[in-house]
C-alpha cells in the first residue's frame, strides 16, 4: 500500500466518504481481500470459465451514486457464465467499476498488497436455484462476480465506447440507453484466475458472492481513467462531489483459502 506520506491526505481506506460500514458484525466471508499469491492453492479440478454474452441484452448505462453501471436484460439465459468454480450457470445482471482519485490506488482487491488504479466487476446471479436477483443476493451461492484489474497502459478501444457515454451520466440517477455492447471485450483472454468465497462490497454486503478474479489486468490509458474521475457522486443541482475512491477497505481473510486455476 503506498502511503501518500502526507498526513493531511488520508489514505482512501480512512476516507470519511465511504458510506458502507467498514466491517459487518459476525461477517466471516467479507470482500474485498488482499490476494497473497504465494498463499493461493492451485486446484486442478477447477474448470475453465466459459463466458457467453449476447450484446443485444445490453439495456442502459447509469450513475447510481456509487459507480456507473451497465445493466442487462436478465429475463433469459442469453448472457451467462458457466464452469470455473461454479456448480451451474449464472446470468449477467450488470457490470460496474471502482477507481481512485489517483493511479496509486482504486481497485478493491489487491495482489500481494498492490493496488491497481481500477477494478471491473461483472455481476451474475444463479437463476437455476433462485427466482430473482434480489433472492439470489441473500444466498451463499447466489452470485458470481468476475473481477478484472485495470492498469495504466495502452488505450482500450472497447472501453472507449463506455467512456464516450460517461458525460451523459455525470450526475447521480442519470441514465442513457446503451445497446449492442459485449462486455467480454473487457475480459483478458488469459484463462488464469483466483477464486474465493466472499461478499458484495457495497450494501447489502451480503455473503453471497463466489469471486472469480482474473490474474491478468487489462490496459487502459490515462485519459480513460480520468474520464471515470469526471463522474459525480452527487445529483444535478447539489454541491458537486467527484466520484473517486469508491472502493471498500480490505477485509480480514479469516478462515478462507484463495484457490488458483493455474500453477
Ligand atoms: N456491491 C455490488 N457488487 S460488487 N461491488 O460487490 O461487485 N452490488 C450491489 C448490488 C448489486 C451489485
Ligand atoms: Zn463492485
Amino acid at each position: 500500500i503506498k502511503s501518500c506520506g502526507n498526513h493531511s491526505c488520508p489514505h482512501p481506506a480512512l476516507h470519511p466518504l465511504w458510506q458502507s460500514p467498514l466491517t459487518i458484525p459476525g461477517g466471516t466471508r467479507q470482500s474485498p481481500i488482499n490476494i497473497q499469491w504465494r498463499d493461493s492453492v492451485y486446484d486442478p479440478f477447477l474448470k475453465p470459465l466459459k463466458i457467453s454474452y449476447d450484446p443485444t441484452t445490453c439495456l442502459h448505462i447509469w450513475n447510481n451514486g456509487y459507480s456507473f453501471l451497465v445493466e442487462f436484460d436478465d429475463s433469459t439465459d442469453k448472457s451467462i457464465i458457466v464452469g470455473g468454480p461454479l456448480e451451474n450457470q449464472y446470468r449477467l445482471k450488470q457490470f460496474h467499476f471502482h477507481w481512485g482519485a489517483i493511479n496509486d490506488w482504486g481497485s478493491e482487491h489487491t495482489v500481494d498488497s498492490k493496488f491497481y488504479p481500477a477494478e471491473l466487476h461483472l455481476v451474475h446471479w444463479n437463476a437455476v436455484d433462485y427466482p430473482s436477483f434480489e433472492d439470489a443476493v441473500m444466498e451463499g451461492n447466489g452470485l458470481a462476480v468476475i473481477g478484472v484489474f485495470l492498469k495504466l497502459g495502452a488505450r482500450h478501444e472497447g472501453l472507449q465506447t463506455l467512456v464516450d457515454a460517461l458525460p451523459a451520466v455525470r450526475h447521480k440517477d442519470t441514465v442513457i440507453e446503451f445497446d449492442e455492447f459485449d462486455p467480454s471485450c473487457l475480459i483478458p483472454s488469459c484463462p488464469d484466475y483466483w477464486t474465493y468465497a466472499g461478499s458484495l462490497t457495497t450494501p447489502p454486503l451480503t455473503e453471497s458472492v463466489t469471486w472469480i478474479i482474473k490474474k491478468k489486468p487489462i490496459e487502459v490509458d490515462e485519459d480513460q481513467l480520468e474520464a471515470f474521475r469526471t463522474l459525480l457522486f452527487t445529483s444535478d443541482g447539489e454541491e458537486e462531489r467527484r466520484m473517486v475512491d469508491n472502493f471498500r477497505p480490505l477485509q480480514p481473510l479469516m478462515n478462507r483459502t484463495v484457490r488458483s486455476s493455474f500453477q
